[in-house]
C-alpha cells in the first residue's frame, strides 16, 4: 500500500529550512504531497509577497515533493478529505496544535496520524533560514539605495 503523507506552509521566498522539513515529511512515507496555504489564510504574520500559483510551482520542484496542491480557501479538510493521507507532518515551529488537528480528522473520519518534523539549524554563520529574515535582510540592505 503506497503511504501517503502531507505537509503544508506558505513557502513564499524558499529557504534550506523549507527543504529540511520537506525532506524530513518525505521520509515517512513513498509520497509527498505539500498544501501552500493561501495567501487570504496567512493571518499570523506578513501575507506573503508572491503568489499561490508560484509558491506551489516552486514547491512542486522540489525533488521530494510528489505533488504540491494549492491549499483550500475555506475549510482546511478538504485537501485532505480529497488525499487522504497517512500522516500529517506539521512543521517544528507551526503554530498548528498537532491534537486539536487528530481530533477534527477524527471527527471526520479520517484514519491519519499527526507527527512534528525536526529544526534545521544553520550550518555556517550567514545561513538564513527563515522568508521573514530573508525579507529583512533585502529591506535593510536595498532601503539604502
Ligand atoms: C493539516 C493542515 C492543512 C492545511 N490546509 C490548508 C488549506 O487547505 N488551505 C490553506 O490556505 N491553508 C491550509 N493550512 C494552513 C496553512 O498551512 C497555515 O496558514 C499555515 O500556518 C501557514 O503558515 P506557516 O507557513 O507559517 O506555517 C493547513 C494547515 C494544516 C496544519
Ligand atoms: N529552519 C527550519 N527548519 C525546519 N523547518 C523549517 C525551517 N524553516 C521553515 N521550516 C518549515 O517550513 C514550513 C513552511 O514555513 P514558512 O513558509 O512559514 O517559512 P518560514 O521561513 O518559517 O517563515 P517565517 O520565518 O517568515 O515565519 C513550516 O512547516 C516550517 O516549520
Amino acid at each position: 500500500m503506497t503511504r501517503r503523507v502531507i505537509a503544508q506552509g506558505t513557502f513564499d521566498i524558499l529557504h534550506p529550512g523549507h527543504v529540511h522539513y520537506l525532506r524530513d515529511a518525505a521520509e515517512l512515507g513513498d509520497e509527498l504531497h505539500v498544501i501552500v496555504a493561501r495567501r487570504e489564510n496567512v493571518t499570523h504574520k506578513a501575507k506573503p509577497i508572491l503568489s499561490d500559483r508560484q509558491r506551489r510551482d516552486m514547491v512542486a520542484a522540489i525533488d521530494v515533493v510528489t505533488e504540491a496542491h494549492l491549499g483550500h480557501t475555506e475549510d482546511i479538510f478538504v485537501p485532505i478529505e480529497r488525499i487522504r493521507p497517512d500522516v500529517i507532518v506539521l512543521g517544528h515551529d507551526q503554530h498548528h496544535d498537532a491534537d486539536g488537528i487528530r481530533a477534527a480528522l477524527d471527527s471526520r473520519g479520517i484514519d491519519c496520524e499527526v507527527t512534528r518534523a525536526s529544526a534545521r539549524e544553520p550550518r555556517y554563520e550567514d545561513e538564513l533560514l527563515s522568508t521573514g529574515r530573508i525579507i529583512d535582510r533585502i529591506l535593510d540592505r536595498r532601503g539604502d539605495d
